[in-house]
C-alpha cells in the first residue's frame, strides 16, 4: 500500500517544558506526525520547507533505504539540503516491521526538536498483547539549537551542559513536578488542567492486560533509564529487530535506540504508576521525566503512592553492561551473521583540538562534510568533490586509551570507507580518554543503510586475539545503533549489500557536529535512477545546469 504525506516544516512557539520556546514542527505539531505503516507499504513525504533561511533534511532512522540510498535524508552525504520554499520528495519502503522514528539530520536541527515516530506494523506480530503504546523520548534545552551550534564551534568552546529537561512525547515539566510532594527539592507540584502544552501525556490501561510500549529515544544527548513502577518489562524488540525475550524491573536507552516491551497491568487497580526516565552516564543535573499509568477507573490526576522509581546510579556502568549483555538474537527469526569477516576496521574515538577548537576525530580525522553529497559525486564520477585517500583502517598499536591523547591535535578531513561491494565487515569501535583527565564518556553509534549484528563488548584495548575468539556468532541481537562504554571497545559485523553511501556516527547530535563519524560507501555504481532533486548543489549541480545547454 502506497502512503501519501504533504509536511510543512516551520519553527513554531511552543512550551514543551512549561517555559515559552521555539520548535521546528511538521504541520503544526511537535513531535511532528507519527507515521504507522505495515511492513511492505511505500511511504511518500513531500517534504516542503518552510524555514526562513535553512536547508533541511529528514532522516528516517532504522529505515534501510535499500534502492533508495538518495531518501536516507542525510544531508551532504546522500542529498543536498532541500531549500528554503522548496519541496523534496522522500519515497521509500518499509520493509521490516519495528519501532522506528526520523529526525533532521542538517546541522542541530535534531536539537531543534526535529523528530516524530514510524511505526511499521507486521502483517502478524510474533508476540501477543492487548494494545499498544508509543512514547518518543528526548531532551530540552532553553537555548536555541543555533546558540548552541555556535558554541560548539567557537574558541574558547562552550558546552552545552546537560539538558534542562527531559522529554516524553514532546512534553516535560521544568518549574513544577508531578512528584514535588515526594521530593526533598524546593520544587512546586504541577498544577495542570492536562491540556497545556507540557502536560504529560497519560498512559491509560484496564487492569489485567497485556500493552506493548514502543519506547525509542532521539536525545540530542541524554542516555536514559526507563521505568515503569512495579511492573517488569519483557523486552521484546530492538531497533525494529526481534530479540529472545528477558525481564527486567528498568532498561537503559541511549540515543538513537528503540525497543518494543511487553508489560502486564497486574498491580493493585486502585493504584496509578509512575513511567520514568532518568539520565545515565553523565552527572545527572536533570530532573527525570515523569507521566503516569492511569488504571481505569482511577483518576487520571490520582499521584501514585509511592515516590518515582529510583534510578541506578548515573556511573554505574556495570549495570549499564549487565542490560547490554542480556540482548541476544532470536534463535529462528533473527538471521546469524556470516562466520567470517573480510575486512575488519578498527575506529579510536578520541577528543582533540584542532587550532584550539575543540573536536572529536576517528582514527584522528575529524570529519567535515564537503559541499557536494557523496552519493551524487561518486555516482556521477566527480573525483575533486572530496578528499578520495582511504581513511586510516586502525590506529597506532601503542596508544594508551587510559590516558589524555599524547598528541591532543588533529585534523579535519572527509575521506571516507570505500567497502568493496557484497563483503563482509566488522568494525572495532574502541573507546578512549578524552581531553581531561580520567574521562571518557558514553558514545551511540548509529549505522545508516544496514543492521549489524553486535559481536561483543569488552573493557579496555581490543585485543586482536583473546577477544575475537569472544565474540558472539551464535545469536548476536541485529541492531542499527550500538553503545561504546567509557574505556572499553564494542565490535559489529554487517554486510555492505546496500548500494549506497552511508554515515556511521555517534548519535549525540553535538559530537556527530564535532566531527565524531565515519562514512562507508557500497556499490556505488549499482544506483539506478536518482532524481536530480538530490543533487542540486556543489558539483552536481553545476553537472546537470551544463547537461541542460
Ligand atoms: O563533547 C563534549 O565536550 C564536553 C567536555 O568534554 C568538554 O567541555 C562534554 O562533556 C562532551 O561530551
Amino acid at each position: 500500500k502506497n502512503r501519501e504525506y504533504k509536511w510543512r516544516v516551520e519553527y513554531m512557539h511552543w512550551c514543551p517544558d512549561g517555559v515559552d520556546g521555539v520548535v521546528i514542527s511538521i504541520n503544526g505539531q511537535f513531535p511532528g506526525p507519527t507515521i504507522r505503516a505495515i511492513v511492505g507499504d511505500t511511504i511518500f513525504v513531500h517534504l516542503t520547507n518552510n524555514l526562513p533561511t535553512e536547508g533541511l533534511v529528514i532522516h528516517w532512522h532504522g529505515i534501510s533505504q535499500i534502492g533508495t540510498p538518495w531518501a536516507d535524508g542525510a544531508a551532504l552525504i546522500s542529498q543536498c539540503p532541500i531549500n528554503p520554499g522548496e519541496t523534496f520528495l522522500y519515497k521509500f519502503k518499509v520493509d521490516k516491521a519495528g519501532t522506528y522514528f526520523y529526525h533532521g539530520h542538517y546541522g542541530m536541527q535534531r536539537s531543534a526538536g526535529l523528530y516524530g515516530s514510524l511505526i511499521v506494523e507486521d502483517e502478524k506480530e510474533a508476540f501477543h498483547y492487548d494494545e499498544e503504546f508509543n512514547l518518543l523520548l528526548s531532551d530540552w534545552w532553553h537555548k536555541s539549537s543555533h546558540d548552541q551550534q555556535i558554541d560548539l564551534s567557537s574558541k574558547p568552546f562552550r558546552w552545552i551542559g546537560e539538558p534542562h529537561t527531559l522529554l516524553m512525547n514532546g512534553r516535560g515539566q521544568f518549574n513544577c513536578s508531578l512528584a514535588a510532594q515526594f521530593s526533598k527539592l524546593p520544587i512546586t507540584q504541577c498544577k495542570l488542567r492536562g491540556d497545556e502544552q507540557y502536560a504529560p501525556q497519560i498512559f491509560k490501561v484496564h487492569p489485567s492486560k497485556t500493552y506493548r510500549l514502543r519506547v525509542a529515544s532521539t536525545t540530542a544527548l541524554a542516555s536514559l533509564n526507563l521505568a515503569i513502577e512495579g511492573h517488569k518489562m519483557m523486552v521484546v524488540e530492538a531497533d525494529g529487530n526481534y530479540i529472545q525475550p528477558f525481564f527486567v524491573e528498568n532498561m537503559d536507552i541511549y540515543s538513537g535506540e528503540s525497543y518494543s516491551i511487553l508489560f502486564k497491568t497486574d498491580q493493585d487497580p486502585s493504584n496509578n504508576y509512575w513511567i520514568s526516565i532518568s539520565v545515565r552516564g553523565r552527572e545527572p543535573k536533570t530532573p527525570q521525566g515523569l507521566t503516569i499509568l492511569n488504571y481505569i477507573p482511577n483518576f487520571a490526576s490520582k499521584i501514585p503512592n509511592s515516590p518515582p522509581p529510583l534510578a541506578p546510579l548515573w556511573n554505574d556502568y556495570n549495570y549499564s553492561k549487565a542490560f547490554s549483555n542480556k540482548i541476544f538474537g532470536l534463535m529462528g527469526l533473527s538471521p546469524k551473521p556470516p562466520t567470517r569477516q573480510n575486512r575488519r576496521i578498527l575506529l579510536l574515538n578520541t577528543q582533540n583540538r584542532i587550532e584550539g577548537y575543540i573536536r572529536w576525530s576517528i582514527n584522528n580525522i575529524s570529519l567535515v562534510f564537503p559541499t557536494t553529497p557523496y552519493l551524487g559525486s561518486i555516482k556521477h564520477g566527480i573525483n575533486n568533490a572530496f578528499d578520495t585517500k582511504s581513511p586510516p583502517n586502525t590506529f597506532s598499536k601503542n596508544y594508551n586509551i587510559m590516558k589524555p591523547p599524547p598528541n591532543p591535535n588533529s585534523t579535519y578531513g572527509n575521506r571516507i570507507y570505500m567497502l568493496k561491494f557484497n563483503t563482509t565487515i566488522d568494525i572495532i569501535l574502541q573507546n578512549a580518554n578524552a581531553l581531561g583527565e580520567n574521562v571518557s564518556e558514553i558514545h551511540p553509534w548509529h549505522l545508516h543503510g544496514h543492521n549489524f549484528w553486535v559481536l561483543g563488548y569488552g573493557d579496555g584495548k581490543f585485543d586482536h586475539k583473546k577477544d575475537v575468539e569472544k565474540f558472539n556468532l551464535k545469536n548476536p541481537p541485529l541492531r542499527n545503533t550500538v553503545v561504546i562504554f567509557p574505556y572499553g571497545w564494542t565490535a559489529i559485523r554487517f554486510v555492505a549489500n546496500n548500494p549506497g553511501v552511508w554515515a556511521f556516527h555517534c548519535h549525540i547530535e553535538p559530537h556527530l557536529h564535532l566531527g565524531m563519524g565515519v562514512v562507508f560507501a557500497e556499490g556505488v555504481h549499482l544506483v539506478k535512477n536518482m532524481p536530480n532533486e538530490a543533487l542540486n548543489c556543489g558539483l552536481t549541480r553545476k553537472m546537470f545546469v551544463k547537461d541542460k545547454h
